[in-house]
């Protein structure tokens, strides 16, 4: 077959042209689709992003299979025998295939449904609002848009520690994959991702190790929650290496490593099976043409945007972790929102909104607005509410019933933020959320009739008790 040179290629025009179809850019592409554009949505490899295939959904699947494992280990407690158990980690990984294939169809049925026009290949800008498409099935096809939207996310971060990339350490897509349980998996990073994994692959028979370079696990939290994390990860078994600075990594992930790191201005060396990085993420805007596009990075790399998510060049949107905002799902889906009515002439901003986050180690850790930290370092006063969870009588009926709650009110009684590390502290969260989003004071909640006995009824609880004034320094 003739092979054209690619600026040979004829240029297809559309309304709007998405780059990566991850969590917002779907959602714009869909919905503008709908109302009659022409969309094309170019995707490399994950139809419907990162959270669907290799993070969000896929990480909750596998940690509720350790969950289930982990109800067995307590078996004998609820009166239930359940001698010689075992885990295979063939049919964990299966159920979670199972899901991702679902969801994946999900995706594919709306790209049909919507008339958006699904491009797999690898996407590359050669000029403003033009994209070279590389496609997966080989070729090349030229699509400019009216309007274009960068949605292209990040990736696990390798840092450049001696050792670390020639040892091939498993990312979490990697991780999600294990058809084996690592027998010594050490995981460098004590963040998100190093711990929801770190707990599951505990629970379903790894050894885990983390390794943390501040002085505690999720260290922007506060000290109360740091505390009750690393309580945690102590009674499952969990080993936490604190304040250790990486030097070098020795072996191969899957063969046995050696990481040699320093602690307290001693050298140590910590040898296991796997390894694993948890670090944070790089975006992905190396090599993709955004300096022809008339795309400015910030600093660290990410797509620079204004508060209407536009970009430096005229016409270009970009959304999602590639801009450097918190990096949560349901952030990049009020990010298809501004994105949506800024398209349609409006002028919808991402300022000002509250970001909740739940953290799916078991118990959950939920958060929105302010921890004491933050209203300490913002001069605020507030009045601290605070309950172990086992005073919600929920929890012992579940024998769930570690961790507490807190919640910070302000003078005038509206709730300022609440930190739930409990059982299901996410819903408990949500509740909050709502109440703060409707404006309501805390006496609302302490005041309500709420079902007995729910995990929500913690909250009569929680808003009942005497709570201690803090008043800035
Ligand atoms: C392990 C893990 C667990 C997580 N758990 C949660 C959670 O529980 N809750 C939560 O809110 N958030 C969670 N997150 C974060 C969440 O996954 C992200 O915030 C979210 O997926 C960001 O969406 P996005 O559209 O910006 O990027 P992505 O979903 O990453 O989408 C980007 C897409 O662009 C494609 N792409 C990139 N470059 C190109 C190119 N040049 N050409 C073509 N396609 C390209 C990629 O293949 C990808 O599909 C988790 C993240 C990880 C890694
Ligand atoms: N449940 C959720 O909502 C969820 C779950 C997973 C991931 N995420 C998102 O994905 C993002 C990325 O997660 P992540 O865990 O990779 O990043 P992270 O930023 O949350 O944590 C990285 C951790 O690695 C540590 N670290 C960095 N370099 C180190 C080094 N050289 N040695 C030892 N420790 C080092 C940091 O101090 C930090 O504690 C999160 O910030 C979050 O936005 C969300």
């Amino acid at each position: 077959m003739m092979q054209m040179a690619a600026d040979e290629v004829v240029v297809e025009e559309y309304d709007l042209v998405v780059l990566g179809s991850g969590e917002g850019s779907k959602f714009v592409a869909w919905t503008q689709a709908r109302q009659g554009k022409r969309v094309a949505v170019i995707e490399q490899r994950w139809v419907g992003g990162s959270c669907p295939n290799i993070a969000c959904l896929p990480s909750k699947n596998l940690i509720q299979s350790a969950k289930v494992a982990s109800y067995f280990s307590r078996a004998a407690e609820f009166g239930i025998e359940t001698a010689g158990y075992k885990v295979k980690m063939g049919g964990v990984i299966q159920r979670k295939r199972g899901m991702v294939k679902g969801l994946v169809d999900i995706h594919l049925r709306n790209f049909e449904t919507s008339g958006a026009e699904l491009v797999l290949g690898h996407g590359v800008f050669v000029e403003p609002r033009l994209i070279e498409v590389k496609l997966n099935t080989g070729g090349v096809r030229r699509l400019r848009g009216t309007d274009v939207l960068i949605g292209t996310g990040t990736h696990a971060r390798v840092e450049t520690i001696p050792g670390l990339a020639a040892a091939k350490p498993l990312t979490h897509i990697d991780a999600l994959e294990l058809e084996t349980l690592p027998e010594h998996l050490i995981v460098l990073g004590g963040g998100y991702i190093g711990l929801e994994f770190a707990q599951a692959l505990r629970r379903l028979g790894s050894r885990v190790t983390v390794v943390e370079r501040n002085g505690s696990l999720l260290h922007r939290e506060d000290a109360d929650v740091t505390a009750g994390l690393q309580g945690l990860f102590d009674e499952e078994g969990i080993e936490v290496i604190l304040h250790a600075t990486v030097e070098s990594v020795l072996g191969t992930s899957g063969e046995g490593v050696a990481v040699r790191y320093l602690q307290g201005g001693e050298e140590k060396t910590l040898e296991g099976t796997h390894l694993m990085v948890a670090l944070g993420r790089t975006p992905n805007t190396k090599g993709i043409g955004l300096e022809l596009a008339g795309v400015d990075l910030d600093e660290r790399g990410y797509v620079k945007v204004n508060a209407r998510l536009e970009t430096t060049a005229p016409h270009t949107w970009a959304l999602g972790d590639v801009t450097g905002n918190p990096q949560f799902t349901h952030v990049a889906f009020d990010d298809f929102r501004v994105v949506r009515d800024n398209l349609a002439g409006g002028d919808h901003v991402t300022t000002g909104r509250q970001v909740p986050f739940v953290m799916f180690t078991d118990p959950e850790l939920a958060r929105i607005g302010l921890s004491e930290a933050e209203a300490k370092a913002k001069g605020i006063s507030y009045r601290l509410f605070r309950i172990p969870m086992a005073a919600v009588l929920r929890t012992r009926t579940l024998s769930e019933t570690r961790g507490f709650m807190k919640a910070l009110v302000g003078e005038d009684d509206r709730i300022l933020g609440i930190t739930v590390f409990g059982v299901d502290g996410g819903e408990i969260m949500s509740a909050v959320q709502i109440a703060m989003l409707a404006g309501l004071p805390y006496t609302t909640l302490r005041d309500a009739v709420l079902a007995h006995p729910t995990l929500m009824e913690g909250l009569v609880v929680l808003f009942s008790s005497t709570p201690v004034v803090v008043k800035p320094d």
